[in-house]
């Protein structure tokens, strides 16, 4: 195929080989970064801007206008501006009849308006096709190129053939479009940037608490009683002993919890004989962080078998094993083979290194690389879930379809 011409390119111009003219609404950051990736996927960029003059660090090949002319250029108008700032969209009203605006803004706080941004947009200006877009992806991202942390782009609007526009664009520049459905849908992706974790802080929350708990049982038992007793310093077990007596059991446990919500959720299904209830806010919350929790758990049997890896280079046990040896020397006598014994430790410890990786296949099959290329059999099969997460939204569920979750 011939190329083009390098240089600036008269952005209205529409040679074959160019893809169509986009036109961006403001000359901050975003609209420059956007404006530059846009240019290197070959789109002509108009901005539009208030002072065309003197606008400045725009790349080349972009052309700037007042937005009254720049809104005619195209009918893709992408909003880099913020919310605050959409008043002067009502001068434009005629221009925009018609055209697909995108809205690309976020927010300093979750639910800091009544009505989602984009809601607002379409308010407005009812002519216009109002299209969500774009906000979870920073301006940052978008000139660095290092789009590893997140390269899906959640779409939303009314008009379903300007959504695809949008789509198109999306997919043009190398991310990847989700639908997530009409503009009703546009208030939860602008709250997603604004959230940390937040599907992580009741996992966090609960290994905190049995950590706590159980650091202090342990720290009465094998520290404060001999103290207590004998006079005994045993404090050294703080730094290995207690901690692997700590991490399987909050693994156990949080592996425990991965599991109960589901059937506590079957058992309130069967008693009010319908699945097509919601379900009370706290099992919900606890079903919404399955995975999380059976990852965290999966972290703390890491420890486990790490910390009982170490065991035999430590200085007490090696002390205890030599100091009995001498002790049976000295005194002429021995401790007898015992299969009984052998057997019992033997099988313990196989047991624990087996149970240690079926935990690790769960958690592999958890990612969604890995569980896209199982069928839903294949997936049950592994992963043997009891039932339903009926009743909840569903891009909810995709965005967590994650081995620890039930698919509806
Ligand atoms: N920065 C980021 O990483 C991301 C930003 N966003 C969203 O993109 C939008 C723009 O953000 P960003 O580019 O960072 O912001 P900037 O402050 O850098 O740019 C905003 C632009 O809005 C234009 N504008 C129009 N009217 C006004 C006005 N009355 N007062 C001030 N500026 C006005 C200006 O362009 P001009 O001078 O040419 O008229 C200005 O450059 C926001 O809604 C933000 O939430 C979304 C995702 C990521
Ligand atoms: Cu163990």
């Amino acid at each position: 195929m011939e190329k083009t011409s390098t240089g600036a390119f008269p952005s209205t111009m529409n040679s074959s080989e160019k893809q169509e003219t986009v036109c961006i609404f403001g000359t901050g950051d975003f609209g420059r970064s956007l404006a530059l990736r846009m240019l290197q996927c070959d789109y002509s960029i108009v901005f539009g801007s208030r002072n065309p003059q003197k606008s400045s660090l725009l790349p080349n090949g972009a052309a700037v206008l007042s937005y009254l002319e720049a809104a005619q250029k195209s009918d893709i108008i992408i909003l880099a501006v913020h919310r605050e700032h959409y008043d002067f969209l009502k001068e434009l009203t005629e221009v925009l009849k018609g055209k697909i605006l995108v809205d690309i803004s976020n927010n300093l706080k979750i639910d800091q308006y009544l009505e989602s941004n984009a809601e607002y947009l379409a308010q407005l200006l009812p002519g216009a096709h109002v299209v969500k877009a774009f906000n979870t992806i920073s301006a940052w991202a978008l000139q660095s190129g290092a789009l590893d942390a997140n390269r899906q782009v959640f779409v939303c609007g009314n008009d379903s053939k300007a959504k695809q526009r949008v789509m198109d664009v999306v997919r043009t520049l190398g991310l990847t479009p989700l639908d997530q459905g009409s503009l009703l849908a546009a208030k939860e992706i602008e709250n997603y940037p604004l959230q940390l974790f937040p599907m992580w802080k009741l996992p966090f929350y609960l290994s905190a608490i049995l950590c706590v708990f159980f650091f202090c049982y342990c720290v009465i038992r094998d520290v404060l009683y001999p103290y207590a007793n004998g006079n005994q310093d045993s404090t050294f077990r703080l730094a290995i002993s207690i901690p692997n007596r700590i991490f399987p059991i909050a693994a156990l446990t949080l592996l425990a919890l991965v599991y109960l919500p589901g059937v506590i959720a079957a058992i309130l299904q069967l008693y009010r004989g319908t699945k097509y209830r919601r379900f009370p806010d706290w099992l919900d919350q606890w079903m919404l962080c399955r995975k999380q929790l059976g990852l965290v758990a999966l972290g703390f049997a890491f420890l486990h078998v790490l910390y009982t890896l170490v065991i035999p280079i430590r200085y007490y046990v090696r002390w205890t094993l030599k100091n009995r040896t001498i002790t049976q020397a000295l005194a002429k006598t021995d401790d007898p083979f015992s299969t009984t014994t052998a057997w019992l430790n033997d099988s313990y410890i196989a047991l624990g290194i087996l149970g240690f990786f079926l935990f690790v296949l769960l958690g592999i099959t958890s990612l969604p690389s890995v569980s896209n290329m199982v069928n839903w059999r294949e997936f049950r099969f592994v992963q043997p879930t009891p039932w339903c997460t009926a009743g909840r939204n569903s891009s909810v569920l995709r965005v967590l379809d994650g081995i620890f979750l039930l698919p509806t």
